[in-house]
């Protein structure tokens, strides 16, 4: 199970997530209440763990920021929260290789099947993270979806593909969403922080050590 604890501002919380466990650490650079400059990130990223992912939270943003982001912040991969077809997720896999992590981010609240058929066409795209949205907010929103609903649509059109759950997780809720939906890899933000942009350090152990022993009970995940 690949477990991203995202919407870090701090070296001091980023290390304590990695220090707890977590494959990947999230940035978000987008308009947001956890929001940091590449400036910021590039003071952190080296001092973490090599192996742990550092990923770059983008919503509408253009290749050119992204890359230059991605340089000189040290990113070793990004979430898009862009239009599949943007031509971004190709142009990025072109720039920084087959290594680079790339998901691209769709919303439960619009039609599951279609969305995740057009992400299997764009073989750039190596996962798809599956959010909730409200009114307001693309990210970040602390509300989880249906998930028996989702489950079902995943079962029939997830195949090939590496999916991420997100939206309103938590240390408490997360071994039912892995149960329900068998993903390859959850991520949180809400769940796990004391205030905004600021982690709770025992919530980020509970969902972490949470996570792992509902993986260990699962068989195989639902998609690849
Ligand atoms: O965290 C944010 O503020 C944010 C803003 C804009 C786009 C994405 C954002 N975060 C992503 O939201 C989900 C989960 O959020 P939550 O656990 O429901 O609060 C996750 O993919 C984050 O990377």
């Amino acid at each position: 199970m690949w477990v991203k604890i995202c919407g870090n501002t701090s070296l001091e919380d980023a290390r304590g997530a990695a220090e707890a466990g977590a494959d990947a650490l999230g940035f978000v650079f987008a308009p947001s209440k956890r929001q940091v400059t590449v400036e910021q990130v590039a003071v952190i990223t080296p001092h973490l763990p090599e192996q742990v992912e550092k990923i770059g939270v983008f919503v509408d943003a253009s290749f050119e920021e992204i890359a230059h982001a991605v340089e000189v912040a040290g990113l070793t991969g990004v979430q898009l929260h862009s239009a599949v077809h943007s031509g971004l997720a190709t142009r990025l896999r072109a720039r920084f290789g087959p290594d680079f992590r790339l998901l691209q981010v769709i919303h439960y609240q619009q039609e599951l099947t279609s969305q995740l058929t057009a992400v299997r066409q764009n073989t750039a795209i190596d996962g798809v993270l599956i959010d909730s949205r409200t009114a307001t907010l693309v990210g970040g929103t602390g509300v989880r979806f249906d998930w028996p609903a989702a489950r079902r649509a995943l079962a029939a059109s997830a195949e090939g593909l590496k999916i991420v759950v997100a939206g309103g997780l938590d240390p408490i809720n997360v071994a039912e969403a892995i149960a329900t939906l068998q993903p390859w890899g959850v991520d949180v933000v809400t769940g796990v922080e004391a205030a905004p942009g600021r982690k709770d350090h025992a919530k980020v152990k509970a969902f972490l050590e949470n996570a792992r022993i509902a993986a260990s009970k699962l068989n195989t995940p639902i998609s690849v």
